[in-house]
Parts: C-alpha cells; sequence; structure tokens
C-alpha cells in the first residue's frame, strides 16, 4: 500500500521535559492507523506536531515524499472542538469547503447527504449553539471529510459520543478507508479502536510501545485468559499449570495464561471438582495488553 505520511524521529520537549521521544510511524493508503495511549501519553502532541500546529525539536514529517503537506489534501479534526456558534451549519460548512478549494456545488451536495447519514436532517439552516455537544461534534467530524481529504487526521473522534453516534463515527471511517482515504486517528480508549484499526502505534510517556500490524500485535502480545463463573478455591485455581496471575471478584475468576499455552490441553487440567457456572477463553484486549506492557517496561520520562 502506498504510503501517504511518513514521520520519523519525531521529538518535542516543553521546558527541556520531553513530551513526545523518537516518534517514527507511517500512514498508508486506504489504512486506519492507530495511535492509542492513555490520556497524557503524548498523542495530540504528536498530531499538533504533524499538522504544523507546533514544530518539533527533531525529526520530519513527509507528505508523499514532499517536505510540505498541500493543505487541502488533508482533513483534521483537531482535539479542541469548537465551530462558529451563531452561523448558519450549511454556511460554516460551505466557508470551510471554499477554504480547501473544494467546488462548492459539489460541497453543498455532501452537506446535506452527510447530516441526513449522522440524524441531523433538516439541520442545515440550524446555528451550531443550539445543537448538544455530540451534534456539534458530528457537524465539524462532516468539516474535516466534506473536501474528500486524501489524509484524514482524527484526534480523539469518539470522545463525547453516545454508544450510537460512536457506531456511526466508526462506520463512517470505515468507509472512507474502504474508499482510499489514509486514516490517522487518536484515542485513549482502546477497546473501541480495537475492531477497527488495521494498525497501531502504542504511546506512553511519549514514546513507541507497540508499533505494528494489529493481528501481528495480536498474535504476539494477547495471551489467553480463562474466565470461570462459579466460588471456587483462588490458591487451587493459580497454582494450575501455565497460569500467570488470577483476578477474582464476585464468584468469577480470570485466569491470565502463559503465551506458549495450548488451549485445549490446558483445559484438561480443570479439576473435576471446580464450580463452573460459565466458561470461556478469549485473548486479552488491547488495553490488558498495553497495562501488561507499560507495567512489564516500567517506561519513565527522562530528563534531557
Ligand atoms: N503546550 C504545552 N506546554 C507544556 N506541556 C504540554 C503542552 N502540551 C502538552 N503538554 C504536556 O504533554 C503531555 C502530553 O500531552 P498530550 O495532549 O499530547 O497527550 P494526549 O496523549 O493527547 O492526552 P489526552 O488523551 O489526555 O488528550 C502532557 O503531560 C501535557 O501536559
Amino acid at each position: 500500500m502506498e504510503t501517504i505520511l511518513k514521520v520519523e524521529n519525531l521529538g518535542k520537549s516543553f521546558k527541556n521535559i520531553p513530551i513526545i521521544q523518537d516518534i517514527s510511524f507511517e500512514v498508508r493508503k486506504g489504512e486506519i492507523m492507530a495511535i492509542l495511549g492513555p490520556n497524557g501519553a503524548g498523542k495530540s502532541t504528536t498530531i499538533r506536531n504533524i499538522m504544523g500546529i507546533m514544530y518539533p525539536d527533531c525529526g520530519t514529517v513527509k507528505y508523499i515524499n514532499r517536505k510540505n503537506i498541500p493543505r487541502n489534501k488533508i482533513g483534521y479534526l483537531p482535539e479542541e472542538r469548537g465551530l462558529y456558534k451563531n452561523v448558519k451549519i450549511m454556511d460554516i460548512l460551505l466557508y470551510l469547503a471554499e477554504l480547501k478549494d473544494y467546488p462548492l456545488p459539489k460541497a453543498k451536495d455532501r452537506v446535506l447527504a452527510y447530516l441526513k447519514k449522522f440524524d441531523l436532517e433538516g439541520k442545515e439552516n440550524t446555528t451550531v449553539e443550539v445543537l448538544s455537544k455530540g451534534m456539534g461534534q458530528k457537524v465539524q467530524f462532516i468539516a474535516s471529510i466534506l473536501h474528500e481529504p486524501e489524509l484524514l487526521i482524527l484526534d480523539e473522534p469518539f470522545s463525547g459520543l453516545d454508544p450510537v453516534a460512536q457506531e456511526l463515527f466508526k462506520q463512517e471511517i470505515r468507509n472512507l478507508a474502504a474508499g482510499g482515504t489514509a486514516i490517522l486517528l487518536s484515542s485513549h480508549q482502546m477497546n473501541l479502536v480495537e475492531e477497527i484499526c488495521d494498525r497501531l502505534f502504542l504511546i506512553h510517556h511519549g514514546q513507541k510501545v507497540i508499533y505494528g500490524n494489529m493481528e501481528d500485535v495480536k498474535r504476539e502480545y494477547a495471551n489467553f485468559k480463562c474466565t470461570i463463573r462459579g466460588n471456587n478455591d483462588h490458591q487451587e485455581l493459580k497454582g494450575l499449570p501455565k497460569v500467570q496471575r488470577v483476578e477474582q471478584k464476585e464468584g468469577t475468576t480470570i485466569l491470565y495464561l502463559a503465551k506458549d499455552v495450548q488451549v485445549a490441553h490446558w483445559l484438561k487440567h480443570l479439576p473435576e471438582h471446580l464450580e463452573i457456572n460459565e466458561l470461556s477463553i478469549d485473548r486479552i484486549s488491547l488495553h490488558e495488553i498495553f497495562i501488561d506492557i507499560a507495567t512489564n517496561k516500567n517506561i519513565q520520562r527522562k530528563k534531557v
């Protein structure tokens, strides 16, 4: 797949404290690439450096082998939401499309189609001040995609949305990627993004924790866990082979298993007298992978 954006060795400090260090990744045509990490990890700082809102201390940002990113080919949803409050939605969106040199008649048709898609049909002559926060976010999302960008950068697109709106956003993001848009999105809600991203960059204290293809990351890091509902002896379960860690609460036990476990074989080790009302075997989530790796690596922020 063609690379659209290449970020190399990006670094930025504030008052001698490194906020991001040696950040390198690329975003390819038609893929959803996610920067994931907890609050304060450095996601927005990375994005702001890519967008030229702030300048990196070191590193480069290249767009299809050109030094400067053509602004009208990029869509951006900043973390700071905000639209002109007392201007009609259609007028704001057409104004923003015009700034991107996008043909107005086409933009108008697209506004109406997107308002309908996002359950805002008939709101084109409404002002933003009478919309709810989630509705406003939908309008701002429309603004970021109206001009058919080649590269779409979404900073925390799902925060503040209800589950229905989150699904709508996810669906549209998937559609855009399927149509060839290169998408870079950030989120601290890892489990929300897990199902839609093709590749991910996990960041913690401004540094890379994992970078790679979602499937490979899961294969490499997502060990199995066995969840048993029933009242059982914690110590006995902890003593079973290949059990690394046990969590128990309110009649449910989760056994975290070693990487090399053969699940079918392992199940034969379960004692017959266990109380099993329900049992499931799953791979751990991206969130759990993150906790494991971030804790093990014990990444500390260093002074430069
Ligand atoms: N302009 C600034 N001056 C000083 N420190 C800053 C500045 N911008 C960000 N930081 C610090 O950099 C760190 C990373 O912030 P950033 O906003 O990039 O994190 P994030 O991963 O996007 O977090 P969140 O999920 O909370 O949005 C934080 O500790 C923040 O306080």
